[in-house]
């Protein structure tokens, strides 16, 4: 048995999807979270194994995005490869009954068993919302189940439900209604079943006034984000210093047990020194996330969506590609997945194509590196943390950057017409503490698997290249110079001089094409190697840093990596959703012309002000 969870965005479906299989899929307060369908199991009491889908939010079977195309196509079977589901469990906002059982109404037309779920009931309950369970279910004509998706046994009516559901029973299918009637019989429904409070939005309201002002709430937006980015810095600093501090002595202990050697080597100057400069960013990348995930869970983002909208239609964009450049300071991928609830295929377009100038926090670590480096740990007026103040002022340089691209693509085609915004904006919600830690946990486990994967994967690659092959007993130079990956970096240097990049930067750029911290990794690892070799003791990359380069190379470092084009998941995202390569190229070459040329600009202008 097969059954899809389908209903209204933003009625819970995926935290209903995670509870019944145990999946850890996104979810957030806000529509158009889920792009894909995501397939599941779940054992039912009776111990029957079944496949649950879920699927991305639609207010109808005439999809106007294309994830609402996605739940069209599963729901009636025209999904590429895949039959019908064999049930389906409308999943209703107990809260937005109004809106939400209109759907349920024309899903009854599919003919196709249905159970609706009538999930958030905690919080109906709490706005004063009664709901007569049996009436309801008499007037819909189909079986309906309380849940609360975000309690841990909040789905067992649903599971016992599901039991009953008579596979093989077709019920008639009347005649299809038209949307008006539709909507006619959805208020019906809910006259009969439903009583609402007197007044249920009241404190939405409030809030609204202050949030959705044209200036306090541009004003609070400011705030919100800059606050964030003075905690990155503000709050990590003892954490990193104790993970440094743990690495040094783990290093430390290594280097003791094992006689010095190639094995001593790897594992010192490869491993541990390679990862370990990247481990150390943890901390600020937990911060960052922390604020996201209440940012999420808290409904304020449609309404950052809608503050932005004017800015972002004269930029080229809309409003609603807010949410979709915000998830990409995640992350690029899931940011240009999250496109697909763009109507407009010209705005949708825009917005893949500026979304990887969104500062995604593969990019943390590397901005952290040089910014502890060269910024110094001041006080600006009294209270801003300086080092914090740079931070906002790169990922403030990539917004600015993406509103000028889109503006310069919006001059470029020929129909320029309006779109207005429409946007569901969901009501207020305190971020619970547990959702927010185990999303936290999610993002570390996801950073600790990049660090312990593919970035460990390429410092060690790294650390051979940069050993072998050993240079001959009669070579002038250091050793290092002689291995294939100083061969390699000091001809790049021939195409990088210009922005002021020495050749350890060079090779550490090339792997920083599989994931962007890898680099800072390779720094890591390049100049471990290096200073075994010169018998010098081992500092911390910061350090290091610090002392060997200008201020001129590490801004224009700094700079390159608001532009970055060099992220292969990113192009394959792009080339996936665009479904074009011309596309993906013009992306690939605009973004590698934009960060040579300011790097390039940063550089002169710094070496000539006399950083260099
Ligand atoms: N109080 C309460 N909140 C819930 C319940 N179910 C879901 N939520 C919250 O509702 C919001 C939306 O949940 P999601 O599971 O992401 O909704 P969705 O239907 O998958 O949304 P889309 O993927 O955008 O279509 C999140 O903030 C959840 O924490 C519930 O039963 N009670
Ligand atoms: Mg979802």
């Amino acid at each position: 048995m097969r059954i899809a969870l389908i209903g209204n965005p933003n009625s819970g479906k995926t935290a209903l999807f995670n509870l019944l299989t145990g999946s850890r899929q996104k979810v957030a307060n806000y529509t158009g979270v889920t792009v894909e369908r995501k397939e599941g199991r779940m054992r039912l009491p009776n111990g029957q194994d079944i496949a649950v889908l879920d699927l991305p939010g639609a207010y109808s079977l005439h999809p106007t995005s294309l994830d609402e195309a996605i739940a069209r196509d599963v729901c009636r079977g025209f999904y590429p490869g895949e039959g019908k589901p064999d049930v389906l469990v409308c999943v209703v906002d107990a809260t937005n009954l109004q809106l939400h059982l209109r759907f349920a109404l024309e899903l009854k037309q599919l003919g196709t068993p249905i159970v609706v779920a009538l999930n958030q009931m905690d919080a109906a309950e709490k706005a004063g919302i009664k709901i007569d369970i049996d009436t309801l279910q008499s007037a819909l004509g189909l079986p309906v189940v309380p849940t609360v998706a975000v309690r841990s046994n909040g789905a067992a009516a649903l599971a016992k439900a599901l039991e009953r559901v008579e596979l093989s029973h077709i019920p008639d299918v009347p005649a299809s209604l038209e949307p008006i009637d539709l909507h006619r019989e959805a208020r019906a429904v809910l006259a009969k079943a439903v009583v609402m409070p007197q007044q249920s939005t009241k404190v939405d309201d409030a809030l609204d006034r202050w949030l959705l002002h044209p200036v306090f709430g541009l004003l609070i937006l400011a705030s919100i984000l800059f606050v964030m980015f003075q905690a990155v810095y503000a709050w990590a600093t003892p954490m990193m210093d104790g993970i440094e501090w743990i690495m040094g002595w783990i290093g430390g202990q290594v280097s003791s047990w094992l006689p010095a050697g190639p094995l001593r080597g790897l594992i010192v100057e490869g491993i541990i020194a390679g990862t370990g400069s990247v481990l150390v960013f943890l901390p600020q990348i937990l911060i960052l996330f922390l604020f996201i995930l209440a940012l999420e869970e808290s409904g304020y983002l449609p309404r950052a969506a809608f503050l932005m909208d004017r800015l972002m239609f004269k930029a080229g964009l809309s409003g609603r590609s807010f949410i979709p450049l915000l998830s990409s300071f995640a992350c690029a991928v899931p940011g240009i997945m999250a496109t697909r609830s763009i109507q407009d295929p010209r705005d949708r377009l825009a917005t893949i194509m500026v979304a990887p100038l969104m500062t995604c926090s593969a990019r943390l670590p590397v901005y952290a590196l040089l910014i502890g480096a060269f910024i110094p740990q001041q006080k600006v007026l009294g209270v801003l943390n300086l080092q914090g103040l740079v931070l906002f002022g790169l990922y403030f340089a990539g917004i600015l950057s993406a509103l000028l691209v889109s503006w310069v693509m919006k001059r470029w085609r020929r129909d320029r017409g309006e779109h207005m915004l429409m946007l569901e904006l969901p009501s207020y919600r305190v971020p619970t503490l547990r959702d927010v830690l185990i999303g936290l946990q999610e993002r570390a486990m996801i950073f600790l698997k990049r660090v312990g994967g593919i970035i460990l994967a390429l410092t060690v690659l790294l650390w051979f290249l940069l050993n072998f092959p050993a240079a001959p007993a009669d070579f002038a130079g250091p050793a290092i110079d002689y291995s294939y990956a100083g061969r390699i970096g000091h001809f790049l240097t021939g195409v990088f001089a210009p922005v002021g990049f020495n050749w350890q930067i060079c090779i550490a750029l090339i792997p920083g094409m599989a994931a962007r911290e890898v680099v800072v990794a390779s720094l890591g690892t390049v100049y471990a190697v290096q200073a075994a070799n010169d018998d010098a003791t081992a500092q911390a990359l910061s350090q290091i840093v610090a002392n060997q380069w200008s201020l001129a190379t590490a801004l224009s470092l700094l700079v390159w990596f608001i532009y970055a084009p060099q992220c292969i998941s990113t192009l394959a995202t792009i080339r996936r959703e665009t479904r074009s390569w011309k596309q993906t190229a013009i992306a690939l070459i605009y973004l590698f012309a934009l960060a040579y040329g300011a790097s390039l600009l940063t550089y002169q202008i710094a070496s000539f002000l006399g950083a260099g």
